[in-house]
């Protein structure tokens, strides 16, 4: 597998053009990465079918069978987060730590909420920030607590996960823009699948103590995933592309990709065995609020550079803590397509595309698996170097040979 190798580049082209074929996406790490924190907090053995075979997930599973004292989150956000609220609350001493950017990611909200729930934490760096020293659990915290939900709702989903182990439960009142909601919701959804309910009305989430019960799940398909899919038909110059495993009602909020890419050329059918994609013609000028899809932007970013689509965009705020700060990185990287990604007023992002005039383009991809599968779509139009490849280990191991399958030539660079 190419993502296995250390391979510095990797060139791409289609011979044609025409893309024709069923491709089998990879699980949602999302879902699949709440389902094993859940199992592991109910402490009975439940079935989890089509686990992700994702870097993020098989991370997890591996982690949480570990009894070594250092745990080591690499660079997946949700395995440090919902890690730390669940060594937490089970009352495990650890140290928790991760790739150099996973320490430059912020995570004071939840460890400090944890704290007020009786947790005791110490930053072993820069306070805010991993690496953390889980010194154990002593119960008697709070019940009720404010939390910031407007910088990132991993710290949420952690919170309420533990929730039911709580003595009194666990009562939070979200302050700010509540960002990247659906994920707050998919892990409410996931948490009574496995028999524990909770409310969420206006800005306060209510989770009684509550014992999660053993289940099956079956992880869906990833529809972040898919997104490049959907960029490579629009880009396409015939496609007929079936993405098996997605279901028209989901638990994940990148499902919004069937709207925002039916206005730039793509239509989806919902069949039997997922989705169907095809052309339409796509609107010039369009304009997106990601902040319930925050890992659709990048996707969105290089396809309108491609296909020559203004694009005024609002919502952005998080993704400059991610794996990159992607809006630097992304920047950065449509400048060799003539295109200018700008912030016009305070939160508004334009990006106005140019004529590509280079007869073979060259993306960096700053350690994140979604700059790679970003701008992977544009060998459609001129043949494109993407460097560090591996990179998409990440959420889609198998990107480059699912390209393989449907025409693309790959040619590997040591
Ligand atoms: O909870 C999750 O599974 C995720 C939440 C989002 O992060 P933020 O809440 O930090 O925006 C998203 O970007 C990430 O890929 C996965
Ligand atoms: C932001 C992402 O992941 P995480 O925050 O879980 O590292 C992502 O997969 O785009």
């Amino acid at each position: 597998m190419i993502s296995s190798k250390n391979l510095t580049s990797v060139m791409l082209s289609h011979p044609t053009g025409t893309l024709k074929g069923s491709i089998k996406l990879p699980a949602s790490k999302s879902e699949a990465n709440r389902a094993l924190i859940i199992a592991a907090l109910s402490g009975q053995e439940s079935e989890l079918h089509n686990l992700s075979e994702a870097n993020d997930t098989q991370l997890l599973q591996r982690l949480l069978r570990s009894d070594a004292e250092i745990i080591d989150a690499e660079d997946a956000g949700t395995v440090m987060r919902f890690l730390t609220a669940y060594y937490a609350v089970t009352g495990q001493q650890k140290i928790l730590t991760g790739t150099e950017r996973m320490c430059q990611r912020p995570i004071k909200v939840l460890v400090e909420a944890l704290k007020e729930l009786g947790a005791s934490i110490e930053y072993m760096g820069e306070e805010g920030y991993p690496p953390l020293k889980m010194n154990g659990f002593s119960g008697n915290g709070k019940r009720n607590l404010k939390v910031r939900s407007d910088i990132s709702s991993q710290y949420i989903s952690a919170l309420l996960m533990v929730g039911p182990l709580l003595p009194d439960g666990l009562e939070l009142e979200l302050e700010g823009k509540i960002g990247s909601r659906p994920y707050i919701e998919m892990t409410l959804s996931l948490m009574q699948h496995f028999g524990v309910s909770a409310t969420f009305e206006e800005n306060t989430i209510t989770v009684p103590h509550q014992q999660y019960k053993a289940a099956t799940f079956h992880v869906e398909s990833d529809w972040s995933a898919a997104s490049y899919w959907y960029s490579l038909v629009a880009l396409a110059r015939e496609a007929d592309i079936t993405l098996l495993g997605l279901r028209e009602k989901s638990f994940q909020g990148d499902r919004a990709i069937v709207d925002i890419m039916d206005r730039l050329g793509v239509y989806t059918a919902f069949v039997e065995e997922g989705v169907k994609l095809s052309k339409k013609n796509p609107e010039r000028q369009v304009s997106y609020d990601f902040s319930d899809c925050p890992d659709l932007a990048q996707t969105v970013v290089a396809l309108c550079a491609g296909l020559g689509v203004t694009v005024e965009m609002t919502g952005l705020e998080s993704l400059r803590i991610k794996e990159t700060d992607r809006i630097q990185a992304l920047q950065i990287e449509v400048l060799s397509m003539n295109s200018s990604l700008q912030e016009i007023s305070p939160g508004v992002f334009r990006l106005e595309p140019g004529i590509i005039t280079k007869d073979e383009l060259s993306f960096r991809t700053y350690q994140d698996h979604r700059m790679a599968m970003a701008f992977a779509p544009l060998a459609l139009l001129e043949p494109v170097q993407i460097q560090e490849p591996s990179v998409v280990r990440k959420s889609y191991p198998r990107f480059w040979e699912d390209l393989e399958k449907v025409g693309f030539t790959i040619a590997h660079e040591e």
